[in-house]
């Protein structure tokens, strides 16, 4: 399958509306992860190309943000309507940079795009406040403004709408954006920056820096002054990084960071439900997601009986090179990340678990998806994200016991539950310290519901109304001598 729109694939970076070239001229191969074969290159930029990208955004700030939000949002539904118009290729693109199956990327352009469209439609509700005034002669007036120059780091794992979801928020709100996309991955940001050009964005609103020099570029961004807030989604390790490097200039930040989502199957839950949420919610993105069950909880009284229901499902994924049809599950990342799942596997192996679906011996970075039974706390994968198509299946025996095993994390992310109780509906929803409950439900993310957890999860909240309230600064007005 290949890209009919070849002009989506774009081999340089994107600054001021321009493709443009490191200054050092350096570049850096893109490869897909099936089975490296090298897709194009892009540019090894650097700490004076970064700089340079910060200086144009904070120039055009002024025009962009004082533009009226009616004609910021029509940019932006036009935007959104040529994502949609391009979902084919995109898909392949991003099949191609990242290795999702085609059916997961034509799933994520649509997601990525529906951010573009919620926040052009937001972009014009952007209310201030008249507040009852405190003393006789003076009033007092709320208004939100943009904050500025907004720098973006994004991961591998949705190469375009963790992008979108940053950006389209941002920009609806009147700031400039300097994006940096995940290394491997910079395709899809590349390919929506052209259809945004064409969709009217001005020059130098939204760039786009490539670069394998991440500490470099996100240091730049973090430190230089012109810069008023950091978007981040990545690893809890890294964000804690640049919310250090980002305090030197106290700027405003929203971090999603990793997660451990307990998955809860209670012994009064629909199991085939249950056993049916649990693949979709474990096996996306080959495990990929910083929201994917990491840790299947099982009512002993259950417990057999959704190991067999679910281990049947698990056997019938089809695993393979994402763009051959019918795959379920494409191959992980990188090296790295195969070795780091590996390991997992093996710590759980031997301190008992038991493998009863699956292999813990990869075809290049293909693996067979794994079910895990007799695993138990003392497992590194316990506490650990596992990031790969690895479902370890845990006991418990009351309600308290897997309270407190879900919140045994210092994630606080997503969490799942399946049971049929209302009572018991309530109080699990309510104890769960995390920033987003699935009840009887494996699918959470949606544009219209705020994305975002607690504890080392991180801060902030993406999508819904609340998603642009990130890109904002309130202001309060009082005036006197009435
Ligand atoms: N919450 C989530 O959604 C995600 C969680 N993770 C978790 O993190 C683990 C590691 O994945 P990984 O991709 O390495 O995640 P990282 O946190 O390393 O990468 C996310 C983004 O941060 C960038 N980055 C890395 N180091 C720095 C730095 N010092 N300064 C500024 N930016 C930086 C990366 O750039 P570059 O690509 O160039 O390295 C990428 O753009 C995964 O196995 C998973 O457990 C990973 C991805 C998403
Ligand atoms: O893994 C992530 O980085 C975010 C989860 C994707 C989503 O469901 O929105």
């Amino acid at each position: 399958m290949s890209m009919k729109n070849k002009d989506l694939l774009r081999s340089k970076a994107f600054v001021d509306g321009k493709w443009t070239d490191a200054h050092s001229g350096k570049t850096y191969d893109i490869k897909n992860p099936a089975d490296d074969s090298v897709i194009t290159s892009v540019p090894d930029m650097d700490e004076e190309d970064v700089k340079e990208a910060i200086e144009i955004a904070d120039r055009e700030f002024p025009k962009w943000s004082s533009m009226l939000a009616k004609d910021r949002s029509e940019i932006l539904d036009k935007w959104y309507r040529l994502l949609m118009d391009n979902q084919e290729d995109l898909a392949v693109l991003m099949t191609m940079e990242m290795g999702k199956p085609l059916k997961e990327s034509m799933g994520e352009v649509a997601y990525g795009a529906s951010f573009i469209q919620w926040f052009s439609e937001e972009a014009k509700r952007v209310y201030g406040d008249v507040v009852p005034n405190h003393a006789q002669g003076k009033r007092i007036v709320v208004i939100k403004q943009p904050v500025g120059v907004t720098g973006i780091i994004t991961p591998w794992n949705f190469p375009l709408a963790m992008i979108t979801r940053k950006v389209g928020p941002a920009l609806a709100a009147g700031c400039t954006v300097v994006i940096k996309p995940a290394q491997d991955t910079p395709l899809s940001a590349l390919a929506a920056a052209y259809l945004a050009q064409k969709a009217g964005l001005p020059p130098g609103v939204l760039n786009i820096v490539t670069s394998n020099s991440a500490s470099e570029i996100g240091k730049e961004l973090t430190t230089n002054k012109l810069v008023k807030k950091i978007s981040f989604t990545g690893s809890t390790k890294v964000g804690k990084m640049l919310m250090e490097q980002s305090a030197s200039t106290v700027k405003k930040i929203s971090l999603e960071l990793g997660g451990n989502a307990p998955f809860v199957v209670f012994e009064d839950a629909d199991i085939e439900a249950a056993a049916e949420g649990a693949i979709a919610c474990k096996f996306r993105n080959a495990g990929q997601t910083c929201v994917c069950a990491n840790r299947i909880l099982v009512h002993d009284k259950v417990y057999d009986q959704f190991v067999e229901k679910f281990s049947e499902k698990v056997k019938k994924l089809k695993v393979g090179n994402g763009l051959d049809s019918g795959v379920d599950i494409g191959p992980l990342i990188n090296d790295s990340a195969v070795e780091k799942v590996s390991e997992l596997v093996e710590d759980a192996l031997q301190k008992g678990a038991k493998l009863v679906v699956g292999s813990n011996k990869p075809e290049g970075r293909f693996f067979d998806p794994m079910v895990l039974t007799d695993v138990n706390d003392e497992m590194e994968m316990f506490s650990k994200e596992i990031f790969g198509p690895v479902a370890p299946v845990y006991r418990f025996s009351s309600d308290e016991e897997a309270i407190e095993l879900s919140n045994k994390t210092k994630f606080g992310l997503a969490s799942y539950f399946y049971s049929r109780d209302i009572g018991r509906i309530w109080k699990v929803a309510e104890s769960l310290q995390y920033g987003m409950v699935g009840i009887n439900e494996g699918l959470i993310s949606t544009e219209v519901a705020p994305f975002g957890g607690v504890k080392e999860s991180g801060m902030g909240r993406e999508g819904s109304k609340y998603g642009i309230d990130e890109y904002l600064n309130i202001k309060y007005m009082l005036m006197g001598g009435l």
